[in-house]
């Protein structure tokens, strides 16, 4: 199967489960593989044969601004829930990564991988 990316798309929003994540903004970053095949839009060389990832990228944006989960699981499905139902996506995966200070600065990151 083809496969259309959208990466490194940075987002601020609340996420977190202790005090000072309540009210603080941090900045997640994602990752997304999308199934597609790409031969329709390829041959018609039109937007309505394909996925557009500047629509996707937007909802995604509107979708995490508007959230305050505490856990990053919780975010990553409801997101690729939101996903599959407003995009004809068949399958997805999904990479979800937040900066955690655990030994110095590292990330946490989650992958889900989801369809329809
Ligand atoms: N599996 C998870 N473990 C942890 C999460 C999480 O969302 N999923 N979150 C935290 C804290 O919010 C942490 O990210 C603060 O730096 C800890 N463990």
């Amino acid at each position: 199967m083809d496969k259309i990316f959208l990466n490194d798309l940075k987002i601020d929003t609340i996420i977190g489960i202790y005090d000072w994540e309540r009210h603080t903004q941090q900045t997640l970053t994602f990752d997304l593989e999308m199934d597609w095949d790409i031969r329709q839009a390829a041959e018609t060389d039109d937007i309505s044969n394909t996925l557009d990832y500047g629509a996707i990228a937007q909802k995604i944006v509107n979708f995490v601004k508007a959230s305050d989960y505490q856990l990053i699981e919780t975010l990553a499905e409801d997101l690729a829930q939101m996903l599959l139902n407003e995009f004809s996506i068949p399958k997805l995966k999904l990479t979800l990564s937040k900066p955690v200070a655990l030994h110095g600065q590292n990330t946490a990151r989650i992958v889900i991988e989801r369809s329809k």
